[in-house]
């Protein structure tokens, strides 16, 4: 495996919560397999007053793991994170940071290479980098210099787009990385290998033989302590937008030239330009919003989303969403996608579900549910990820009766196969230059324009509903209408045979 050249990583928001719990540990992980340069340091930057020591101390919490099994390499790696406190709000104090981050660069010999990561609140992502380029610190004739980009990447297709042209200012494409994190997952990645180095399943990736697709992403818990940041967004910005219509574009993309940043992120912008837009008077008909309520879940008494800490208690925010939408290409002219998500459902699950098209004439009649010779491709992202191939089979005995089975696949029995965590490929990429598993401006963009009238739909029309949901449902009972004829959603945790992730 190919090593980064020698680099600080500059974080700024380093005394927060994504730092601690999911880029340091990822960090950690890198420098395990020795896969960070031999000359590193990570520079950490927020408000909060910390020594070098006390960062190190804070953020070891994280990779106690480590600590347990090899003391002395855990600690070498806790000596490369240093710690510089300012207000980035401030561009009069940016030249103390800069005069820092050169002495380290000395200090560590990290050859003037540095990628700064904005895990910060999203109102600072625009100022950060203008106040990088006051200092000099956007560009360099002999490092390199990259942005890291956390999500929320603008609250609306207007905000985004402001945003796009304010790192533009300042920040060349190539340079920007904007992170969604559900790139970075191994079984979203492989999605790319199954569809397109198997020759069984490409032939058939089309409107001919693909009746409907479906992607569920479930969260069997609420919003926590995120109830201020969560009450602003809803599901359809903290979810929809990104992972779930990215997880669509991967679904449904053409087959890439090259595996290679222009070639996949090419491919994927087609497919989220190529989204059929929801008019704003039906958007009732085509995406259906919810609320948990109390309930009581496996005999606990749980919070409704209203009454959550940081939640307006008279809160329309959208806790779920469930939406019916179509591509308007050669590919997948008149097939039905079905997204999913929401806090507080039965259990954890992301998975994508191809239904096939049915046989033309049903055969065996003596089967009442014609429903079961539909046969099923379940692609598990998480967890216990895996592929499942659903068909029919003859029940033995007398007569011709019919009964799905399941042939699957599970990447635990692939044995001691290490898979990374998203964040920990994402950042290697980074550090190598890579941007493929990076969103491009144009595809979230686009994918803002998708979601744009139906937030405005929303906003404009109190009248459309807002359905409560009992903590611990799969949602509103009104999303099973959104699917064409007698089908409904894939109910995971209602056929425990499919899996051992259903908690129910
Ligand atoms: N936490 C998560 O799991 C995820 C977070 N994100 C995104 O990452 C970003 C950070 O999230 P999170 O870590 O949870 O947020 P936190 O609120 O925990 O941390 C925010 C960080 O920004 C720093 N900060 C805020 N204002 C200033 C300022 N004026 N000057 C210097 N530093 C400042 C804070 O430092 P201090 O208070 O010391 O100044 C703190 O380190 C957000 O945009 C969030 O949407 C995305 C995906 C997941
Ligand atoms: O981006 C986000 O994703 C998480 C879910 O991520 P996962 O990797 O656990 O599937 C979600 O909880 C959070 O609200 C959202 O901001």
């Amino acid at each position: 495996m190919r090593k980064p050249q020698n680099h600080i990583l500059v974080i700024f928001g380093a005394s927060g919560d994504l730092t601690k719990r999911k880029l340091i540990p990822a960090l950690a992980d890198l420098y395990h397999q020795e896969l960070l340069p031999e000359n590193f340091a990570v520079l950490g930057l927020g408000r909060t007053e910390l020594s070098d020591e006390q960062f190190r101390d804070k953020m070891s919490d994280g990779v106690k793991e480590f600590a347990s099994k090899k003391e002395r390499e855990h600690n070498d790696f806790l000596d490369q994170l240093y710690y510089y406190s300012f207000n980035t709000k401030e561009g009069s104090e940016y030249e103390g940071f800069r005069n820092r981050l050169e002495e380290l660069d000395k200090e560590v010999g990290s050859e003037g290479n540095f990628i700064f990561y904005l895990a910060t609140p999203p109102s600072m992502y625009p100022l950060v980098p203008k106040f990088l380029a006051e200092q000099g610190l956007n560009k360099s004739d002999s490092g390199f210099r990259r942005l890291i980009v956390e999500k929320p990447f603008g609250y609306d297709l207007e905000s985004a787009q402001q945003l796009n042209c304010d790192l533009l200012k300042y920040f060349h494409e190539e340079q920007i990385y904007r992170i969604d994190h559900y790139l970075g997952k191994e079984t979203v990645q492989n999605l790319l290998v199954t569809r397109f180095s198997n020759g069984i399943f490409e032939p058939l990736w089309n409107r001919n033989f693909i009746h409907h697709v479906e992607v569920t992403s479930s969260e069997d818990i609420g919003v926590g302590g995120r109830g201020g940041y969560y009450d602003d967004s809803g599901a359809m910005r903290d979810m929809v937008q990104n992972h779930l219509l990215l997880l669509t574009s991967l679904v449904a993309m053409e087959p890439p030239t090259l595996v290679n940043a222009e070639s996949i992120r090419n491919e994927i912008v087609k497919v989220l330009q190529s989204l059929r837009p929801i008019p704003k008077d039906k958007v009732e008909d085509f995406v259906i919003r919810g609320q948990y309520t109390e309930s009581k879940v496996r005999g606990e008494d749980v919070k409704g989303y209203r009454q959550e800490e940081g939640v307006d208690p008279k809160s329309r925010t959208e806790t779920f969403v469930a939406m019916k939408f179509f591509i308007d290409n050669w590919r997948w002219a008149g097939v039905p996608f079905y997204i999913r998500t929401g806090k507080m459902l039965p259990t954890r699950v992301t998975e994508i579900v191809i239904h096939f098209q049915p046989t033309p004439h049903h055969l065996f009649s003596e089967d009442k549910e014609i429903l079961r010779q539909q046969n099923q491709m379940v692609i598990r992202i998480q967890p216990d990820e895996g592929l499942l191939m659903k068909f029919g089979m003859k029940v033995p005995g007398a007569g011709f009766r019919v009964q799905d089975v399941n042939m699957d696949f599970h990447y635990s029995e692939l044995g001691d196969t290490y898979l990374p965590s998203a964040y920990e490929r994402l950042l290697l990429d980074c550090m190598l230059g890579d941007p493929t598993l990076y969103s491009r401006g144009d595809a979230v963009e686009a994918a803002w324009k998708f979601i744009d009238p139906i937030l405005k739909a929303w906003k404009e029309n109190p009248c459309i509903k807002v359905h409560g949901y009992p903590g611990g449902t799969w949602g509103p009972d009104v999303s099973d209408d959104l699917i064409e004829g007698n089908m409904t959603w894939r109910y995971p945790c209602k056929n425990l045979s499919d899996g051992l992730y259903c908690e129910l």
